[in-house]
C-alpha cells in the first residue's frame, strides 16, 4: 500500500507540476483484478479501488496498518462506478448495482468483491477512516424500497445547485452522513453535472476541520478536469483524467472546471459531519 505524508500550504506553494502531481494526485485506480489502496497521513483516509474482472478480490489488512483485519479499527464507504456486482461481507452477500453504495462497520472481517460481467466489471471505489464504534452495514440506493439492510438515499439528501448560466448547475447525492447512513466520521457522496455545466463547487471553499479527496469519472479519455487546490489566495492547478482521484488537504481549496460534464465522488473524514461547516471564498477573494 502506498502512504502519503501530510503536506505544509507553505511548501505547497513552491511545488512544480510534477511534485504537486506527486503529493495529491492518485492516478492508475480500477485496474482490472486488483484492489488499490493509497494510505494518506491527512486524517488517515485510505483511498482506493476494488475491480474484479475474472476474479474475486479480498480486502486485506496490509502490513502497513499493523492490524487482524482491514476494518479492526476502521469504516468503509464503497460506490460502484462500473458495472453489477456484488461484495460479500462475512458471508452475506449485498448486490451492488451501478451507482449504488455501502457503508461497511468496523468489525466486519471477510470481505470480497465480485462482478457479474468480467466485460463489463463493477469499479468499487472505497474510501476508509479510522473508527471507534461499529454502525450497521448498509447498502444504499438512489431510489428503490427500503428494507432491513437497504438504505435509500431521501430526497432532502439529493440537492440540486447552481445553474445553466454559471455553468455549474449539478446535484449532489449524499450516501453516508448523519441522518443518512451513520458512520464514525466517514462522509460520501456523488456530484453529477448537467450537460452544458462544466464548474463543480463553485463558488468554492475550505473547511478547515475536514480534509476532502475528489474522484473525477465519466470523461472521455481526452477529457479532463482542470482541479484546482491551494490556499484562497496561493492557488495551483492539476489536470485529471478520468478516474482519477485527488487528496484535498483542510487549507485546500477544491473545485474544478472539465472539458464537458462529468461527475465525481466526494468523501470527508475528519474532526466533524456537519456538511455545511464550510467556509466559502468569495469569487472575487480567488487569487
Ligand atoms: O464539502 C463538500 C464537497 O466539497 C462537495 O460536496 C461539493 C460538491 O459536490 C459541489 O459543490 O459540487
Ligand atoms: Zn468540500
Amino acid at each position: 500500500m502506498e502512504v502519503r505524508t501530510a503536506s505544509s500550504p507553505k511548501d505547497m506553494k513552491h511545488y512544480t507540476t510534477e511534485r504537486l502531481r506527486e503529493e495529491y494526485l492518485i492516478q492508475n485506480t480500477f485496474i482490472p483484478d486488483e484492489v488499490k489502496l493509497v494510505y494518506s497521513h491527512i486524517d488517515r483516509i485510505i483511498v482506493g479501488s476494488a475491480t474484479p474482472a475474472k476474479k474475486e478480490l479480498t480486502l486485506t489488512a496490509k502490513e502497513e496498518l499493523r492490524a487482524d483485519y482491514f476494518l479492526q479499527r476502521r469504516e468503509l464507504g464503497v460506490i460502484n462506478i462500473g458495472g453489477a456486482g456484488h461484495i460479500c461481507i462475512d458471508g452475506k452477500i449485498y448486490d451492488v448495482a451501478h451507482k449504488d453504495g455501502m457503508y461497511i462497520g468496523m468489525g466486519s472481517k471477510d470481505i470480497t468483491f465480485t462482478s457479474d460481467d468480467p466485460e463489463n466489471p463493477a469499479k468499487f471505489y472505497l474510501n476508509s477512516a479510522p473508527a471507534h464504534a461499529v454502525y450497521p452495514t448498509v447498502l444504499i440506493k438512489k431510489e428503490g424500497q427500503p428494507s432491513k439492510d437497504v438504505v435509500i438515499i431521501k430526497d432532502e439528501n439529493k440537492v440540486e445547485m447552481g445553474s445553466l448560466e454559471e455553468s455549474n448547475h449539478r446535484t449532489l447525492c449524499k450516501y453516508i452522513l448523519p441522518g443518512q447512513v451513520e458512520s464514525c466520521q466517514l462522509e460520501m457522496g456523488m456530484t453529477s453535472l448537467e450537460p452544458g455545466s462544466v464548474w463543480n463547487s463553485m463558488p468554492c471553499h475550505t473547511h478547515d476541520r475536514r480534509m476532502e479527496v475528489y474522484m473525477y469519472f465519466e470523461l472521455p479519455e481526452d477529457g479532463f478536469v482542470m482541479h484546482y487546490m491551494g490556499e484562497p489566495q496561493e492557488t495551483r492547478h492539476i489536470v485529471m483524467r478520468n478516474e482519477e482521484a485527488v487528496i484535498n488537504p483542510s487549507w485546500s481549496i477544491h473545485c474544478g472546471s472539465g472539458s464537458k460534464n462529468y461527475s465525481f465522488i466526494w468523501g470527508m473524514v475528519g474532526e466533524n459531519q456537519d456538511f455545511d461547516d464550510q467556509d466559502f471564498v468569495l469569487n472575487k477573494d480567488l487569487l
